[in-house]
Order: C-alpha cells, then sequence, then structure tokens
C-alpha cells in the first residue's frame, strides 16, 4: 500500500505523520539513540533501530582512512538501518570544528579563537561551506559545530572553541551555520531546521547554555549568573542560531545555578523549544546525561527520566545503549516518560531527516572526494590564518618597526618549539581528541616551511628549536615560535597559563642578543608580559592549523597586519576573569587592540 512518508511529493508534516503512526515503541526509541561507531555493526543498527552513529573524537574507521574508506564504512552502517521494517536511514555525526578535523589530509582552519579575530562572517560562512563538502565527502551528514561558548575565563580548556568573549562577535559567527546547512529559503517559517542536500551537513549549536561561564573556567561545572547575564552573554547566539534554521542544539555539561544543564526542563524546553520555536532536535553530550547526577552514573534511570523529561531529544549515549534503550522503555511502559514526549523527540529527529533529504539520499558517494583537502579550501584556511592573526608589538621604538621582515637578508634564525610542530599548531580536535604533537600527523605546512617557501632563495635560514648560544653578528632577524602544547577538554584547564617549556629561555637567549619577533601559538592568551619588552616584536598567532603559510604571507608583507583582539589579554593570571566592558580592567593589551601593517 502506498507509504506516503516514502514520497517526497508529500508535505513535510503528512510524511512525519503518516510515519510515526507505523512506528512502534521500539523504533521510536531507536531513533532517539545514537552510538559510538565502535560499538556498532549493520546488525545492531538492524536489531536496536538505532537512529544515529558517531565517530568521537579520534574514532576513524583505521589510520590514515581515505574518504573510500569513510564513505564504505558509513554506508555499511546505513545498509543495517535500511533494512530495518520501516527503513529509516541513520544520520551518522562528528565533530568538524575547524575543518574535518579527524580525518587524515583534511583541510584545517584555524580554531574559533582566531576566527573571532577576524570579525569577518562572510570569511566564517565560506568555511562553513567547505567544511561541508569535505565532510560530506567522507559520506558523514552531520558536524557537531558550531561552538557558541562565551568563553570569559581562559582559564578554561575550551576557551579556543570559543569565537570571542563577546557575545556580539559570536553572534556574528553564527553565520558559519547557513555555510554549513545552506541559506533559508525568505519563505520559510523561523525554527524550523534547513539543510540544503547532498553538500550541505546538520549543524549542532553548542553547547547549551553558558558552558564558557563556569566558575574559574572549569570544565563542566557551574556557571553562577543572573538572568540579565545569561541573556545579554551566553544566550543571543542561540536565538541568531534558530533564526537561521540551525537543526540541532547540544546540550551543556555544565551545570547553570547548579541545575545540570542535561536536566533544566525550563531552559530546553521553555525557552529553546517554546519560546524561540526550536524545531529542530537537542542531543545530549557524550554520557552528558550520566553526569546530571553527582557522582556521575549513579541513577542511570534518573538520568535518562530528567534528560528526556527536560526536552533532550536524541540521547548520545554512546557505548551501553541497551542499558539506554532498556531503561527508557521501562520508564515509558511505567508512565514515568509519557508517550506524548517520546513522539515530540521522535518528530523532531524525522523533522531533520525528512528535510535534509535523508530519505532520497541515503547512501553516500565519491563523488565529493575530491573536495577533501582541496587546494582551493586550503587557500581559504591561508586567508583565514592571514586575517586571524593580531599584531601587539612592532618595534622598540614607535619608529624603528621590525614587520614586515625583509625577505631578503643575509643569514635569519628561526627557532623555538613551535616552528617546527604541525600538530603543535593545530591544537586539540586534530586527528586525535587531544590533537597531537609533531609532524607525521596530517598533511600541511609548518611555520618554519612556510618561511623558507617564502624569503628570498639568497637568504639563508638557520632552523635551530632551541638555540644555546646566539652571537648578534650571526643573524639579521629571528623569528621564535612558541606556545602551549595541544589540549581539548578538561585536558587544557589551566590556573598558571605559561608558555611551554623551555620557550621563556629561547626568547630570552635568542631575543636579548638577535632583533627578534616572537609568535604565539596557543588556544589563548597566555603569560607573556615577562618577555614583552625583551621581544622587538610580537605577534598572537592562536590555532592556525595546516596553512602556516597565512602565518609567511604576513610576517613578511605580501599581506598586512589586521586582526584585532577578540579576547583581552590579561598582564597576570590573578586577574581572571577580566573581560571587556569589566569595571576594573587592567590589561596588558586590550579587547580590540591590533597594530596593523601595509603589504610591501
Ligand atoms: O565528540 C562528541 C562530543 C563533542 O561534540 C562535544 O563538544 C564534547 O563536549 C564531547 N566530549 C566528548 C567526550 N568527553 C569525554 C570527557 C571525559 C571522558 C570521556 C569523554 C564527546 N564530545
Amino acid at each position: 500500500e502506498h507509504m506516503k512518508y516514502k514520497d517526497p511529493k508529500q508535505k513535510l508534516g503528512v510524511r512525519i505523520k503518516d510515519l510515526m503512526k507505523r512506528m512502534t515503541l521500539e523504533e521510536k526509541i531507536g531513533q532517539m539513540t545514537q552510538i559510538e561507531r565502535k560499538v556498532a555493526s549493520a546488525d545492531v543498527m538492524k536489531k536496536y533501530f538505532i537512529g544515529s552513529l558517531l565517530s568521537g573524537g579520534g574514532s576513524v574507521p583505521k589510520p590514515n582512512a581515505s574518504a573510500e574508506d569513510w564513505v564504505n564504512m558509513v554506508n555499511e552502517f546505513q545498509k543495517g538501518a535500511l533494512k530495518t521494517r520501516l527503513g529509516i536511514p541513520m544520520i551518522y555525526g562528528i565533530d568538524a570544528v575547524h575543518g574535518h578535523n579527524n580525518v587524515y589530509k583534511a583541510t584545517i582552519f584555524p580554531h574559533n579563537v582566531g576566527l573571532g579575530v577576524t570579525r569577518d562572517p562572510n570569511l566564517v560562512k565560506r568555511i562553513g561551506a567547505a567544511t561541508a563538502l569535505e565532510v560530506r565527502a567522507t559520506g558523514i551528514q552531520y558536524a557537531f559545530s558550531p561552538c557558541l561558548a562565551i568563553c570569559r575565563n581562559p582559564r578554561w580548556g575550551r576557551c579556543y572553541e570559543s569565537y570571542s568573549e563577546d557575545v556580539n562577535i559570536v553572534r556574528s559567527m553564527t553565520e558559519i551555520i547557513p555555510g554549513l546547512q545552506g541559506d533559508v529559503p525568505a519563505n520559510m517559517s523561523k525554527g524550523v531546521p534547513f539543510v540544503d542536500g547532498k553538500k550541505k551537513v546538520v549543524a549542532c549549536a553548542k553547547h547549551f547554555v553558558a558552558d564558557g561561564g563556569t566558575v574559574n573556567g572549569i570544565d563542566e561545572n557551574n556557571t553562577v549568573i543572573d538572568s540579565q547575564g545569561l541573556f545579554s552573554i551566553h544566550m543571543p547566539a542561540y536565538y541568531d542560531s534558530v533564526i537561521k534554521g540551525v537543526a540541532t542544539v547540544m546540550a551543556s555539561y555544565s551545570s547553570l545555578n547548579g541545575e545540570r544543564m542535561h536536566a533544566n526542563t525550563h531552559l530546553l524546553t521553555g525557552f529553546l523549544k517554546e519560546r524561540l520555536n526550536f524545531r529542530g532536535f537537542v542531543i545530549s553530550d557524550w554520557e552528558g546525561i550520566n553526569r546530571i547526577t553527582n557522582p556521575a552514573n549513579s541513577n542511570y534511570t534518573y538520568s535518562v527520566q530528567a534528560s528526556v523529561m527536560a526536552g533532550v531529544d536524541m540521547i548520545m549515549v554512546p557505548e551501553n545503549y541497551t542499558d539506554f534503550i532498556g531503561n527508557l522503555t521501562f520508564l515509558v511502559k511505567n508512565n514515568f516518560v509519557p508517550m506524548s514526549r517520546i513522539d515530540d523527540a521522535v518528530k523532531r529527529i524525522l523533522r531533520v531527516k525528512f528535510v535534509m533529504g535523508l530519505f532520497e539520499d541515503p547512501m553516500a558517494d565519491l563523488s565529493l572526494a575530491k573536495y577533501l583537502g582541496c587546494q582551493e579550501h586550503r587557500e581559504l584556511a591561508r586567508e583565514a590564518v592571514r586575517k586571524s592573526l593580531v599584531l601587539l608589538k612592532n618595534g622598540k621604538k614607535p619608529d624603528q618597526p621590525l614587520l614586515p621582515l625583509p625577505k631578503k637578508a643575509r643569514r635569519i634564525l628561526v627557532a623555538g618549539t613551535h616552528a617546527e610542530n604541525l600538530g603543535y599548531q593545530c591544537g586539540g580536535w586534530t586527528i586525535q581528541w587531544q590533537g597531537v604533537p609533531g609532524n607525521n600527523l596530517t598533511i600541511g605546512t609548518t611555520i618554519s616551511k612556510a618561511i623558507m617557501n617564502t624569503v628570498d632563495p639568497s637568504t639563508e635560514v638557520v632552523y635551530q628549536q632551541n638555540p644555546v648560544l646566539v652571537e648578534s653578528s650571526q643573524f639579521d632577524y629571528a623569528i621564535v615560535v612558541v606556545g602551549e602544547p595541544p589540549y581539548a577538554e578538561m585536558y587544557g584547564d589551566s590556573s598558571n597559563l605559561t608558555i611551554l617549556d623551555p620557550g621563556p629561555s629561547i626568547i630570552k637567549n635568542v631575543c636579548g642578543i638577535v632583533k627578534c619577533v616572537v609568535v604565539v601559538i596557543s588556544g589563548r592568551p597566555i603569560v607573556i608580559e615577562p618577555y614583552v619588552e625583551k621581544m622587538d616584536a610580537l605577534v598572537a598567532a592562536w590555532l592556525p592549523g595546516t596553512e602556516g603559510q597565512g602565518v609567511a604571507d604576513v610576517l613578511f608583507g605580501d599581506y598586512g597586519f589586521t586582526g584585532k583582539l577578540a579576547r583581552t589579554w590579561f598582564k597576570r593570571v590573578d586577574q581572571l576573569p577580566m573581560n571587556v566592558g569589566d569595571p576594573h580592567y587592567d590589561p596588558l593589551f586590550p579587547f580590540g587592540f591590533g597594530l596593523t601593517t601595509q603589504p610591501t
């Protein structure tokens, strides 16, 4: 008999209603279940009616997997899902948060901390579109991006995932959503998810809400804030995201005034779904429901009930899916969770899957593989690197600027722990969850290679990571690249924010003797004040990603410095938190600061 839900000519509401009335409780709960690829198989997809899969950070089909390896893996799982009675396709999610960063050879863009500096929403939209192409090249249809955190304390290990401490910069960067998903057609009603087919992906505004405002920047901790602060600082970017048709929102691990966001009915349902009219689905974070209780995992049945009742629609379990399914089934059968809540969650999930065309095109192919790491995307990333750099000092005297550096010199020194380290310049969430130090993780251009590519062929470039005895007569100038090692989430929480050793001594050994520019590779402002007077010049480069050429483009004057700080650069850590607009504001370099140079 004609199954209306399979007919793309039918209206969205008709397809959802027709499918819903056919579904059993088991099939409905399966749609609400997202599992990690490591515990999945075609059989598991079929047997448990699983609606979604994910790759956690670093979870790949095989080391240095090709686009074809990814497409084949995703398609195998999809075949399992399509073998179910109703043949509802699964959706596969991954953290593509600065390009398709888990994937070997993908273009790695600057992390958000650098993109906020560009103050260029159109650039960020283009990055979204490029990222969508590279994600679809691997058969994946869903990116857990953008992070809309307003990081208010650089002690937070995820501060580099935040575009800025300033809500207006973060609001402007929600332009990445139409980049990832496509532009919402003018006649679409506000709040309805919109994804424009096979070259676009489902996006995910995260982590709802106030993830960047926790006490002392402690990851997954408690944000203490009044309503005025919440709705003027941490919420506005979600308003913009819903207007721009974002298809999913991820709940935050953190608590708001002592209440876990994963159990916050007032904000997940009352505000996001009812007040803002968000019609996509809310997804939990990884074991986010387990952490509702203190200690975590101490009452999983309660975790399931509290999160689903609060308005979480899809649960990123992601491993013990039989526990999740069993508990939610028990809760529904015993009326602790009404079927109306299950139906609302499943309708939202189906709405996204219908709107994006997943029922019509559930299988991936290799037609987009050519976009993975393509030269055009690398040039876009290089442009983003250039615009993300901030010139904080240029010359010990105003009339003696050091930058732009002359390409033609007798002999120059390139030094520092971060000059020849692709993994350091990419940062966390790159190939592995915590990032990968060294130069074997993926394809890209280190800063030292970029320098060598740029200088005049007659210029001798000496690379010494940690030069011990430097003579001033040996070099015309030095470029010293130092900063932070890669980190992600709580592994990046820091109370001292120091430069990785032996960075400080490299600065002292080199800059005391040779004219030097120091380039800082970091996910946030770090302690630099004690060393500034020794330097002739200072550049904040954040986490530029694979296209290090962008750093050399500006150091040597092919392009001018244009970046302005999107974060306050403190003098001392004990001043924190200290953000633009605070009554006691005594920064080393204030929000909005940045020197400029002209292209030569
Ligand atoms: O990778 C999936 C999500 C990601 O989208 C979220 O932004 C992030 O909060 C996130 N964290 C994990 C894993 N977190 C974790 C923390 C401690 C131990 C084990 C896992 C997974 N994810």
